[in-house]
């Protein structure tokens, strides 16, 4: 039995502590109930008290439950759906389950079914979501690839299974962009080899996360201030998979309330604030300077590149991004800004019910 149902007659609203609840005691009693009138109606081996014992015990311990919920992954599938640039969504194409993350060699692939069967109960958490996302993308890299290397939480992952497969023999040949000094870093760290756009100006296949993805595949980046670099390698690459987990959707850009970044010179930066704010002053426009590090937290975040950051926070829709970027590129001072637009080619998706992907035609 499903356990949302359990959790809906309980009347909860958040959907851990439903799953947990159901899992952990809503599920346990059923079983308890269910072996004891199967006892009572005489179903049971009789007299054979051991066997109801196991039976008891199967139903009734976290760990059973546990591994119920495991074997529901087969509800666990992915779709992968045709976006046209128009931004229509197609019918799903295909549907598998998630062999990469829970895939180990454990999972017993014969339980995997289509995504039309039942939806999964099963709670990932956040990083466990990236994780997903970002083992998807790496599929999509070939050996000899110049491939872009993003940064953030979740393009660690992918920077961490593109080393785990050059390591196993699985990928060759590959050379690395990184889009920040951390990723360079962690590249290095890794093992893996290195070069840049000045040797490589076409880039095969370039994978980063996002702040925000809306509707028609438009991004927002740099809350981890590496735009800049991010957006040099992503314009160069043949094919940019941008991979997030479900709460980076939005229905507009700056719709999540929160940061829009633009990196700006220090040279006089709140004259460029001024200016930006006003650019945007009716869609209720506010821009703070990024702060990091000093003994109060308030010496200025300083970018890769040695510059500054202005977040802009929207109250309304910014309208035409295009336009808005024109107007916010056009600021003597401004270096580049964060949105991202009509760049990404594949948006991959990690959400509860499923992981999506979804090409622009
Ligand atoms: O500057 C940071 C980058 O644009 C990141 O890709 C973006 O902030 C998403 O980061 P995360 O995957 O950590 O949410």
């Amino acid at each position: 039995m499903p356990l949302l149902v359990e959790a809906e007659w309980l009347g909860l609203k958040d959907k851990e502590t439903e799953h947990s609840i159901a899992r952990l005691f809503v599920l346990p009693l059923l079983g308890i109930g269910v072996v004891t009138l199967a006892d009572w109606m005489n179903f049971l081996l009789e007299g054979d008290h051991m066997y109801t014992f196991v039976l008891l015990l199967q139903y009734t311990t976290p760990s059973a439950v546990l591994l119920g919920a495991i074997a529901s992954l087969r509800g666990y599938a992915e779709e992968a759906i045709c976006m046209s640039k128009s931004g229509q969504l197609n019918t799903p194409s295909m549907a598998v389950a998630y062999p990469q993350f829970f895939g180990t060699k454990k999972v017993d692939t014969s339980l995997m079914v289509s995504s039309s069967s039942s939806v999964s109960p099963v709670i990932l958490s956040q990083d466990e979501l990236k994780k997903v996302a970002a083992y998807k993308a790496v599929e999509f890299v070939e050996s000899g690839m110049v491939v872009g290397l993003g940064t953030g939480s979740t393009a660690k992952h992918a920077v961490d299974k593109i080393a785990e497969l050059l390591h196993s023999g699985k990928l060759k040949n590959i050379v690395g962009i990184p889009t920040s000094k951390i990723t360079h870093e962690q590249a290095v760290s890794l093992g893996i080899p290195l070069s840049d756009l000045n040797k490589h100006p076409i880039v095969d296949l370039a994978i980063d996360g996002a702040d925000e993805v809306d509707p028609q595949m438009n991004l927002v980046k740099g809350r981890g201030g590496s735009l800049l670099r991010e957006k040099m390698v992503e314009a160069a690459t043949k094919k940019f998979i941008v991979i997030v987990d479900e709460s980076k959707l939005v229905n507009y850009i700056g719709g999540s309330g929160l940061a829009m970044p633009v990196e700006i010179v220090p040279f006089c930066w709140e004259f460029t604030l001024k200016r930006l704010e006003m650019l945007f002053i009716e869609a209720g426009c506010v821009g703070k300077l990024r702060t990091a590090g000093g003994s109060g937290g308030e010496e200025p975040y300083v970018t890769d590149n040695g510059n500054y950051i202005i977040d802009l926070y929207f109250k309304k829709d910014m309208g035409d991004l295009k336009d808005a970027s024109d107007a916010i590129l056009r600021l003597a001072g401004v270096v580049e800004h964060g949105m991202f637009i009509d760049m990404a080619t594949t948006v991959i998706v990690a959400g509860k019910l499923g992981v999506s992907v979804t090409n622009k035609l």
